[in-house]
């Protein structure tokens, strides 16, 4: 991927994908081997105090925050989505990635309708100076249809929110697993649910009253990707050490990520150094996006991230990316702003640096 630096051998530059012009920049990184996190780096915050009194709220409140002002990470615990949600991904993931190559590639992304869909290994690639991504996954988007929000009203959906969603009904295409569609929307009514709330602590944190977002996340953005990394099983493990999903930050609001055994996902510290986030059970990792760091001039932090696997077994993992409303403009909020720390950054709509971006991707990928 990236040219080691000339001076120490310990140090490479690694690539990363910005909203704003070049559109590139570096960070000198370290090429010592992952550790594991610790408690202190990525805590485990329990979100039971979510539904206590506003007392509890906003204790958990600045717990989030903090995590969220330093490494941009978290665990979450007692978060309320269902085990036997998670299970049903799971059994459907495992059952999708291994149909054959033609059944999954008939629901593949057609990038001039969309990016969602099925993606085969070796087709994406985050930075012209990288690899192509080793995993494979496949993606859908919020569509009001989805959304509990809007059961019995589908017709009153605003047209400027009609026009945002992609017409790429193709990834639903029969693929012969009945009940593909239903686990995968299932699972994500929850994340959406738990985002919603999230995000309302996320305010008060801020010092924001409870309910500041809730305008913005009516039609929010709420992408679920799963993904698929293979283990080398009882062959040598040739990929060993290869990156499996290129450094990259998350570009919405959150990110809620569950991952299966097996430790894969990789966070860059302060010091620029890689460390492990390892699976926990019973929890969801939570990371902060590019457009909320944006959102609060830089106070909360979008923290680069990969994935390696290196183990013998295969790996899943489910994110789900939340954003606000796609046509919705947002600026820096008020109380991350004073006479002393300006807005960095004009109001702008999630949907337009997120497909500003994601242009660029496809230009590196052509
Ligand atoms: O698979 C993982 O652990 C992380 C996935 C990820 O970072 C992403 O899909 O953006
Ligand atoms: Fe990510």
């Amino acid at each position: 991927m990236a040219a080691t630096a000339q001076h120490d051998p310990a140090i490479t530059k690694l690539w990363l994908r910005t909203y704003d012009e070049p559109g590139f920049i570096y960070r000198s990184v370290s090429t010592r081997p992952p550790r594991d996190c610790t408690p202190e780096e990525i805590p485990v915050i329990d979100l039971g105090r979510m539904f206590g009194d506003i007392t509890d709220r906003r204790k958990l409140a600045s717990e989030i925050l903090h995590a969220a002002e330093t490494s941009g990470f978290f665990y979450i615990k007692n978060h309320g989505v269902p085990e036997s949600a998670i299970a049903g991904v799971h059994q459907e993931a495992n059952k999708f990635f291994h149909l054959p190559d033609e059944v999954k590639l008939s629901v593949k992304a057609d990038p001039a309708v969309s990016f969602y869909g099925y993606q085969g290994p070796g087709t994406r690639r985050v930075v012209p100076e990288a690899a192509t991504d080793r995993r494979e996954s496949f993606n859908f988007h919020y569509e009001p249809r989805f959304d509990p929000l809007h059961q019995g009203h589908l017709a009153d959906i605003p047209e400027d929110v009609r026009e945002h969603i992609p017409k790429d009904s193709y990834i639903w295409n029969d693929i012969g697993l009945p009940d593909f569609q239903t686990e995968l929307t299932a699972y994500w009514q929850n994340c959406l649910a738990l985002a919603r709330r999230l995000v309302r602590i996320l305010a008060l944190g801020l010092d924001l009253p409870e309910d500041y977002f809730d305008r913005v996340t009516t039609y929010p953005g709420g992408d679920l990707t799963i993904n698929f990394y293979p283990g080398h099983g009882d062959r040598p493990a040739e990929r060993q050490g290869e990156v499996e999903l290129n450094a990259h930050t998350d570009l919405q609001i959150l990110t809620l990520l569950w991952q299966s055994e097996g430790r894969g996902l990789q966070i860059l510290n302060p010091q620029n150094e890689w460390i492990f986030a390892p699976p926990i059970p019973g929890t969801f990792v939570v990371n902060i996006g590019d457009f909320l760091m944006r959102l609060t001039n830089d106070r909360l932090k979008s923290t680069v991230h990969r994935v390696k696997q290196n183990g013998k077994d295969d790996r899943y993992s489910f994110a789900f990316f939340f954003g606000f409303n796609f046509n919705e403009k947002c600026g820096v909020v008020p109380t991350c702003v004073s006479e002393s720390n300006p807005a960095k950054y004009q109001p702008a709509t999630c949907g337009e640096l997120i497909a500003k971006r994601l242009a660029a991707v496809q230009q590196s990928e052509t």
